[in-house]
């Protein structure tokens, strides 16, 4: 069953929740400053798992171009929002893509877009990074996938184990990159800086 995100009902199911989880807390929902917050907390969390209403394979066929271009083409620095499944607590960081084409391109804007289409879910990095490889390579069909992703996970800074600086990195390849020599060339583009 499809969820209306942004449907009045579903925001007002979800916002008398967030009452009644104020409350098991020991705050007062009545209090002033936490009236409107319910509500506020159920359009977030419709906002920031709005990638369930995206269908990302629709996105990159949107703006594919036949193009004779055949060398690797790299995205990398993409910012990355996403949010634990098993805490629903933010893992942020980079993601950097590359693929090399095989008679089509795809424009440019759109591999940050499908990764903000698979990041505004509950996910583990690990899933989330196989997905964006495998959209890319079912959908544009090239040479080649490459994803790499570096994310800090709040869940392990702000509880539980509580490590401030660890960084967890993810990898999926397909295609040409299981070639040492293509793979070292996408791993040298996304740590070489411009200046
Ligand atoms: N592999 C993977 N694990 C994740 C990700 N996000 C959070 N986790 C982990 O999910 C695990 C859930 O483990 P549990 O033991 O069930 O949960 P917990 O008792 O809250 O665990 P602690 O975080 O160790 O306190 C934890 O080890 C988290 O660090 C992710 O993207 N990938
Ligand atoms: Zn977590």
């Amino acid at each position: 069953m499809k969820i209306d995100r942004y449907n009045v009902d579903t925001v007002n199911r979800i916002a008398d929740h967030y009452g009644d989880i104020l409350a098991a807390l020991g705050e007062d929902p009545k209090r002033e400053g936490l009236l409107k917050t319910p509500e506020r907390v159920a359009k977030s969390l419709q906002f920031l798992t709005h990638g369930y209403d995206i269908n990302p394979a629709e996105i990159l066929k949107g703006a594919m171009f036949a193009e004779e271009y055949s060398q690797m083409v790299v995205v990398k620095d993409i910012e990355v929002y996403s949010l634990c499944e098993h805490h629903m607590l933010p893992f942020f960081g980079k993601a950097h893509i590359a693929y090399i084409p095989n008679g089509h391109i795809v424009g440019l804007s759109k591999i940050p877009r499908i990764v903000d289409a698979f990041a505004r879910r509950l996910q583990v990095q690990e899933r989330l990074t196989n997905e964006i490889r495998d959209c890319i390579h079912n959908t544009l069909a090239p040479l080649g996938v490459a994803v790499v992703m570096e994310c800090r996970h709040l869940c392990m800074s702000m509880r539980g184990v509580q490590k401030q600086n660890s960084v967890t990195t993810t990898s999926a390849f397909t295609g040409e990159f299981a070639k040492e020599r293509t793979r070292n060339e996408f791993l040298r583009l996304i740590t070489a800086s411009l200046d």
